[in-house]
């Protein structure tokens, strides 16, 4: 049997999802989940140009303070996510910082804040695919660190609020019950998304480095839906996010 070993499979060549070939990107990749938020992280960068677009993967590149700087849309959940930093590295990323949008699930959070993760709760099934449970989803210790400085001092000169802690990656957003909200919130969960395990997991066992900020889009513990016209807060987290992004990666040249 003439078995493929994916682990080997296409490297160094065009990826199938992402469309992406050597030389096309950076060493920095910024990820949203919506391919619409791409051009969002190009409004802040010079010469830009859209790469590729296939399937919920669009990549644009440009120039922010000197640096060069890669915006791939993830899609949604783990499963995508996965695939999206394996084949990014593939041609070349080493360093990736999630811009997400995330419902806080701790009281006195409002939308338009920032959410920074010290680490996943693996509530996902793409990660166990690549490592027991039991082992921690955690970012880049030293990305998250600046990411958490810049995001602090730009929330704050935008009289909102940056907050840091533990996040959960779930599968099933529609799943969520409020029992289930009520126990992340005691044990201490910040924030809930759907794509850090995947983006922590891969980067730690590819050699990789990865952070996350994330625009608090809803407080399902307050109540302050997304779906009841916070919209113009959220937009404006998301500036944020990518502008303390963007000011990490040129921080520590990545
Ligand atoms: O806005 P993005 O970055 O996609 O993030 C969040 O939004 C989606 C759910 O609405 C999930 O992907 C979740 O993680
Ligand atoms: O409830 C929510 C809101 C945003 N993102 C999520 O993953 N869940």
């Amino acid at each position: 049997m003439a078995t493929v070993d994916k682990s080997t499979a296409g490297v160094n060549t065009r990826q199938y999802h992402v469309a992406l070939a050597p030389g096309e990107v950076s060493s920095v990749a910024l990820l949203p989940g919506d391919p619409f938020r791409v051009p969002l992280v190009a409004e802040f960068l010079t010469d830009v140009k859209e790469v590729a677009h296939n399937r919920e993967h669009r990549t644009m590149t440009g120039w922010y303070k000197g640096r060069h700087i890669t915006a791939t849309s993830t899609g949604m959940g783990c499963p995508s996510t996965a695939i999206a930093v394996e084949e990014l590295a593939r041609v070349g990323v080493t360093s990736f910082i999630r811009v997400g949008s995330s419902a806080a699930v701790q009281p006195g959070i409002v939308p338009g804040d920032l959410l920074v993760s010290d680490g996943s709760f693996r509530n996902d099934g793409t990660t166990d695919a690549y490592l027991p449970k039991g082992f921690p989803a955690v970012p880049d210790l030293e990305l998250t660190t600046a990411l958490a400085r810049h995001s602090e001092r730009i929330a704050t000169d935008a009289g909102t609020t940056a907050h840091r802690g533990i996040s959960v990656s779930d599968d099933a957003f529609y799943a969520e019950t409020p029992e289930w909200i009520e126990q992340l919130n005691r044990m201490g969960i910040l924030n809930v998304e759907m794509e850090a395990s995947a983006l922590f997991i891969v980067a730690r066992l590819r050699g990789l480095r990865a952070a996350m900020v994330c625009a608090c889009s809803s407080n399902l513990i307050d109540g302050a839906s997304l779906y009841s016209g916070v919209k113009p807060a959220l937009s404006d987290g998301w500036m944020r996010s990518i502008e303390a992004a963007l000011e990490t990666a040129v921080e520590l040249e990545l």
